[in-house]
């Protein structure tokens, strides 16, 4: 094979809808979500050489580079490193991350860069992405997620388990605050009580409507929810405040997303939600205006 030169885009991702089930004895915990991959995220560049022994440089620049180390703990080194290992084949692998997207934000940065990274070699080494998953999840729990090209997913098992969703209509427009703190996912499900077979009932039950609202197009924005929200607010006084600010300035669809740091609110036109980034950035948050991610491939667009 020749060099080549490959662009890869790394979305951001939300959870719509997010539900612990129960803590299964390896200490990770069953949840059912909703994955939405955003139109904002990270760019890395790859260039691939042919080589006997297999050589991996990262470079990383961007406005959160400085919140990563370019070595061998890095998800994309880690993520190419085992791509090599498990598919037997060598190459020179030069990677250069651009890093917009905050870590500890609960918007899947590190699982995007390096489950983007391996489906990108997949299509380049003409190998069954299907086959990666497990290697995927052994990475991170949202890994697997990236291998997919379809932007909106339900994720069951610990994240690893997925299934594309057929988007109807048009979807939201999304305003992303992040309130410049690191929330660890660990800690978070450390804290975490599964709770009782009622109330995960009822929750699921709003999943249910969100996945026919999606694919049916009807309204599902009301029903957005994540479980973790209660053992985040009460712990994290950024997090809570700025909830608290976007409820003040009028948002309404306001969800934490993943783990938190990050809290999300849902708009249907483009203006409104550039009106509402631009009244969180005059009171001094950092807030990106953005939309639910068409995809790549996807017929519906
Ligand atoms: C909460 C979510 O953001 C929802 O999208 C993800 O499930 C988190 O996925 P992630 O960041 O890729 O998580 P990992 O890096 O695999 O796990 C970090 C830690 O979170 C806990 N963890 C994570 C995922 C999961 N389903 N159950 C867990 O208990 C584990 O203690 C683990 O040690
Ligand atoms: N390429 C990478 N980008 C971001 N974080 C990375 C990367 N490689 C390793 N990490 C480490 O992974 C941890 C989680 O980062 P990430 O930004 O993916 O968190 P997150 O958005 O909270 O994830 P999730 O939503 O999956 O919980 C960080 O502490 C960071 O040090």
């Amino acid at each position: 094979m020749n060099e080549a030169s490959l662009k890869i885009f790394c979305p951001a991702k939300i959870n719509l809808f997010l539900e612990i089930v129960s803590k299964l004895p390896n200490g990770y915990h069953e949840l059912q979500t909703i994955f939405a991959k955003l139109d904002f995220g990270d760019n890395i560049l790859l260039t691939l050489s042919p080589s006997d022994k297999t050589e991996i440089n990262l470079k990383i620049t961007g406005p959160y580079g400085h919140a990563i180390t370019a070595d061998a703990d890095n998800l994309v080194y880690k993520a190419a490193q085992r791509f090599f290992e498990f598919t037997g084949i060598s190459a020179k692998c030069d990677i250069s991350l651009e890093k917009n997207i905050p870590t500890g934000a609960g918007l899947g940065g590190g699982s995007s860069d390096a489950g983007c990274l391996l489906r990108t070699f997949c299509n380049h080494y003409k190998t069954d992405f299907t086959m990666l998953v497990p290697l995927a999840a052994k990475l991170g729990a949202d890994v697997a997620l990236f291998l997919y090209d379809e932007p909106v997913l339900k994720g069951e098992g610990i994240g690893e388990k997925l299934t594309p969703l057929k988007i109807k209509d048009a979807l939201p427009y999304v305003v992303l605050s992040y309130p410049d703190t690191h929330i660890s996912t660990k800690d978070v499900f450390d804290r975490l009580k599964v709770g009782s077979k009622e109330e995960i009932l009822t929750n699921l039950a709003k999943l249910d409507k969100i996945i026919a609202g999606l694919t049916e197009g009807s309204a599902w924005e009301k029903y957005i929810y994540n479980r973790l929200e209660d053992y985040v607010l009460p712990f994290s006084k950024p997090v809570l405040e700025l909830k608290k600010l976007m409820q003040t300035l009028g948002a309404k669809n306001i969800m934490m997303s993943g783990s938190g740091s990050t809290v999300f609110s849902l708009f249907d036109s483009s203006s409104d939600a550039c009106a509402f980034a631009e009244k969180l950035i005059n009171r001094g948050c950092v807030a990106v205006k953005t939309q639910l991610w068409r995809g790549l491939y996807n017929e519906n667009y």
